[in-house]
């Protein structure tokens, strides 16, 4: 039976209604400008470490190396005793291994030492000889090349001075850091606390993965989306407060204890211009002031983002390619900030379109795409995989990155420059 449609007033669906689309840069800065980063501190051993976020410069409180070590397995010499020509001949008056503490001193002049890779050279020594390039012969070594001063020696320090800065606070500490923390004996470190992000997937027609599902259900993908994409964050800490049906009663009663117990509420599903759409009206009942309403991009345009008072409130879209794309591009950025990261912008790579296109001026878009072949130079050509389906998982599971078509674009030509960004494990060609 047909029924009439009746128009859809504004006023009936306020809660996606937010008038202009703003540039997709500006909804960056915005969320960016948001998010106030975390000052609590705590100390953790080098070994949790991993990916937090340093709360404090550190600067090395020795050098490195500490002390003048050989290179290489040889004879530590003084290139002073190599008078004349050669061959030279000394006696090997010490054996110093690595580990060796003595401090060696007044040793005998026109003398040799048998040394190892690590092993701390007497400050009176000034090079090494490599033992493939000398003849030990009993308690004599002949050599027949005269090394140069500081030949395969490894100085104190020059690699890292005392009190040398070594991490700045808001790095996020990687292994090389924490390799480098741990060479000049360092146990602990101040890092920042972990945010704690609250997650809610609304949506009535939602099951969790493992359910059985009925007509008109789908299972929740988001979710695991978010969590996962969190999961390689280990400056934060997720609170998952499940799947919550489009109901405004239980979305306000949802968002209440979040606002209460996290630093960000990251949701999905609900902030478009349906009157099923509750998310808006359930945040605003708190107080919720939005500063991201709408975004001249695609996919992800419905984006919100705001605060509830104290918690960094972002609204995706329901759409799985619409919320992994805002996420990534907006709102991750902004959680680092609030985590209290330096770094919080997403890397782009350049690349050349091996594809063209319409598309509308003024808007962003972010299409999955695969990396076809090379341009001489070793840039990625890329194949765009689909478009316009923010819904459809498959191309963007087969992507290897993303790439961007900017919003000054109305025609994509083969052969133009794209940024592109890796999705998964790639090569990625030189960076912007
Ligand atoms: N009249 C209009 N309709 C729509 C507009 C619009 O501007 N005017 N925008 C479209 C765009 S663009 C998007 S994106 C979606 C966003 O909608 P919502 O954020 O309100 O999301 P829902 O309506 O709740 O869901 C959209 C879609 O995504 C599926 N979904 C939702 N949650 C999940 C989940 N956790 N896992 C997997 N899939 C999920 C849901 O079933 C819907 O199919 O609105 C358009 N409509
Ligand atoms: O954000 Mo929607 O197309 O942009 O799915």
């Amino acid at each position: 039976m047909f029924h009439a449609v009746e128009p859809v007033l504004k006023a009936d669906c306020s809660a996606g209604q937010s008038g202009e689309a703003i540039p997709f840069e500006t909804a960056v800065t915005k969320a960016i400008a948001l998010a106030k980063p975390v000052r609590y501190r705590e100390t953790v051993p080098l070994a949790g470490a991993l990916g937090r976020v340093c709360a404090v410069d550190i600067c090395s409180p020795i050098s490195l190396p500490p002390c003048d070590n050989s290179a290489m397995d040889g004879f530590a010499v003084r290139t002073a005793d190599f008078e004349g020509e050669g061959p030279w001949t000394f006696r090997v008056a010490e054996r110093v291994v690595a580990g060796d503490v003595r401090v060696l001193e007044n040793l005998d002049p026109r003398t040799a030492l048998r040394i190892f890779t690590g092993a701390p050279v007497p400050w009176t020594f000034d090079a090494v000889a490599m033992q493939e390039r000398c003849e030990r012969i009993g308690d004599t070594v002949t050599m027949y090349e005269r090394p140069r001063r500081g030949r395969h020696i490894r100085f104190a320090g020059e690699d890292v001075c005392p009190d040398s800065e070594l991490i700045r606070r808001g790095k996020g500490l990687s292994v090389r850091d924490l390799t480098l923390l741990a060479a000049v004996g360092i146990v602990n470190v101040q890092v920042l606390r972990k945010i704690r992000i609250g997650l809610l997937s609304t949506g009535t027609e939602l099951k969790e993965p493992g359910q059985p599902l009925e007509h008109g259900q789908i299972y929740n993908s988001n979710q695991l989306m978010l969590s996962s994409s969190l999961a390689a964050c280990p400056w934060a800490e997720i609170v998952d407060f499940g799947i919550v049906p489009d109901s405004l009663g239980l979305l306000t009663n949802v968002v209440a204890h979040a606002v209460a117990s996290c630093d960000a509420l990251v949701t999905t599903g609900g902030v478009s211009a349906g009157e099923e759409d509750h998310m808006v009206a359930a945040v605003q009942a708190h107080g919720a002031a939005l500063d991201v309403l709408n975004v001249a991009m695609r996919p992800g345009k419905p984006l919100k983002v705001g605060r509830i008072r104290k918690t960094v409130f972002a609204g995706l879209p329901g759409n799985p390619n619409a919320a992994l794309i805002a996420f990534r591009q907006i709102v991750l950025p902004a959680l680092r900030r609030l985590a209290g990261l330096a770094e919080i912008q997403p890397q782009w790579f350049s690349a050349v379109a091996g594809f063209s296109c319409k598309k509308g001026r003024g808007r962003t878009e972010f299409v999955p795409v695969r990396i076809a072949g090379r341009t001489e130079t070793g840039e990625p050509v890329l194949e765009m995989l689909e478009r316009g389906t923010p819904a459809n998982l498959m191309a963007m599971a087969l992507a290897d990155g993303i790439a961007l078509l900017p919003p000054e674009a109305a025609d994509i030509t083969t052969g133009i420059p794209l940024r592109y960004k890796p999705l998964g494990p790639s090569v990625p060609s030189r960076r912007l």
